[in-house]
């Protein structure tokens, strides 16, 4: 949570990361799961370029929920995708797990991101021809797994969050809070170490949002899950173990 607390654990971090010899000390003792350091992003568009991040310095500590949240155009989504290794920054270095993902190539990328993070998008992102078992089944065997494996583990996924008798219905089927359930099952798919997870209850009502965090926060911490998530929801900070302020690019606590 955004306490006095989170704020002292902000500077501490921000005082260890001023010297190279703790934070490598630091890296191996305290199980910290994400860390970006000098993190800017600059946006060109023709002769117009637009700093969107300027210079942000993170860690998440495994196994927590951490937040990104402020004003709109402050940077969070920018922030989460350099995080989640899907946009590269103009500046500055991710280690997710241990690696460092800014030195890796794009397919290295590519099936680190396969293996280790689950996303969660706004608008569930399901595929609609395939029903809600299908949606999950494919990323289980895109992972490698077998088909009779995939579909056990499925079916196993889609009954924890609620939907064991759904998993033959397509995507319109369903509510959106129903969709969103899926997309979680399918971001769990696999036991990824990461989640990163963009206004997961922006397009539900008030009801079916808070539901749906709720369950995303106990199975993320069920899992050992660490979870990156871009919210305008203060409900949501009750489940959250920490908050990150972003204001026009700079991270306030
Ligand atoms: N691809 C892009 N090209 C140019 N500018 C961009 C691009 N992506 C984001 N921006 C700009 O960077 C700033 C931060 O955008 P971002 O989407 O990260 O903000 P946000 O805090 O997630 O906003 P919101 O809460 O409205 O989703 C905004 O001013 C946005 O217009």
């Amino acid at each position: 949570m955004c306490t006095v607390a989170s704020f002292r654990l902000l500077s501490s971090i921000r005082t260890q990361l001023d010297s190279s010899v703790d934070r490598d000390r630091l890296d191996t003792r305290s199980a910290i799961a994400i860390a970006c350091h000098g993190i800017e992003m600059t946006f060109q568009s023709g002769k117009q370029s637009y700093q969107a991040l300027k210079g942000i310095d993170l860690e998440v500590n495994s196994g927590t929920i951490q937040l990104l949240m402020g004003p709109s155009g402050s940077g969070k989504t920018t922030l989460l995708s350099i995080l989640a290794g899907l946009l590269t920054p103009s500046k500055g270095k991710v280690n997710l797990l241990g690696q460092d993902i800014t030195a890796m190539s794009r397919s290295e990328l590519a099936k680190f991101r396969l293996h280790n993070i689950g996303f969660i998008f706004q608008k569930f992102n399901l595929f609609p021809a395939l029903t809600a078992a299908e949606n999950v089944e494919i990323v289980l065997k895109m992972k490698g797994m077998s088909d009779k494996m995939a579909k056990k583990e499925t079916k196993h996924l889609l009954a924890t969050v609620g939907l064991g008798d759904k998993t033959d219905l397509l995507p319109r089927d369903l509510s959106g809070g129903q969709q969103q359930r899926v997309a979680i099952a399918r971001a769990l798919a696999g036991n990824p170490k990461l989640i990163m997870a963009d206004e997961p209850t922006a397009a539900l009502d008030s009801y079916n949002g808070h539901a749906v965090i709720e369950l995303l926060a106990r199975l993320a911490k069920q899992e050992g899950c660490t979870v990156v998530m871009v919210t305008h929801d203060p409900r949501i900070v009750d489940v959250a173990d920490r908050v990150a302020y972003l204001e026009d690019g700079i991270l306030k606590i």
